[in-house]
């Protein structure tokens, strides 16, 4: 009976879907290791979601703009061909330091992984348009738009763009909520929508993943 069913997002609901896939040891130290840096790391399902997207699209080069301490980095590597690079962009070289170390734990030797410092806007337009088949965006909440625009740039036909964060723990369908990161949270998905170039889907995954195929 469908009064019987427990809504999408029942604790109940959320405990059977995060008990699907876990973190291994390695995962969980560089997820307790971001949060103390003061970043927050994707969960496991996110993640989980992050190396399915990887291995879907078959994934020898991807763009992560957002090290933070390696969480998502790993889920990404291994979803990854053997021989795919993963280039991180982060503002903090402490956040690369403690990611590098995770990539070591995790047994990614140095060169799958390529660590850029630097601002995300500075650094984007650097890259090779369509020289990637994966971008994951988790960086600052506000420049989502302008990641949009980069990301779909550096993506080859047939890649994948994901964002993470995109409910904002709920804020986005508050609309008392005029915050400027809810504001363009709210922007991000609609530009992907509205966008010709792209397929996009939002997933309510963790805190939300926004995800969106390039046309081929
Ligand atoms: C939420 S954390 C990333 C967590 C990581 N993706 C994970 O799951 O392990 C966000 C990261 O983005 C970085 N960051 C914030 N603003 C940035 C910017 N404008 N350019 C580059 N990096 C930025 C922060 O230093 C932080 O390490």
């Amino acid at each position: 009976m469908a009064a019987d069913i427990p809504p999408l997002f029942a604790p109940a609901v959320r405990e059977y879907v995060d008990e699907y896939l876990v973190e291994d040891e390695v995962l969980t130290l560089a997820r307790q290791r971001g949060g103390q840096l003061g970043c927050t790391p994707v969960g496991a399902t996110g993640g989980a979601a992050l190396s399915f997207l990887a291995a879907a699209v078959q994934a020898k080069a991807v763009v992560e703009v957002g090290t933070g301490a390696g969480t998502s980095g790993i889920w990404l590597l291994r979803g990854m061909v053997a021989d795919g690079v993963l280039t991180s962009i982060d503002l903090q070289p402490e956040h690369q330091r403690a990611a590098r170390q995770a990539f070591a734990a995790a047994g990614f030797p140095a060169g799958r992984t390529r660590l850029i410092h630097g601002e995300a806007l500075d650094v984007l337009p650097r890259l090779t348009d369509g020289g990637y088949d994966l971008v994951f965006v988790d960086a600052l909440k506000t420049e989502y738009p302008k990641y949009l625009e980069e990301g779909v740039r550096l993506l080859r036909p047939g890649g994948v763009i994901a964002f993470d964060n995109v409910l904002w723990n709920g804020r986005v369908a508050d609309p008392e909520d005029q915050d400027t990161a809810t504001e363009a949270l709210r922007e991000v998905a609609r530009l992907a929508r509205e966008d010709d170039r792209l397929v996009p889907v939002l997933l309510p995954v963790g805190d939300g993943l926004l995800v969106a195929a390039k046309r081929p």
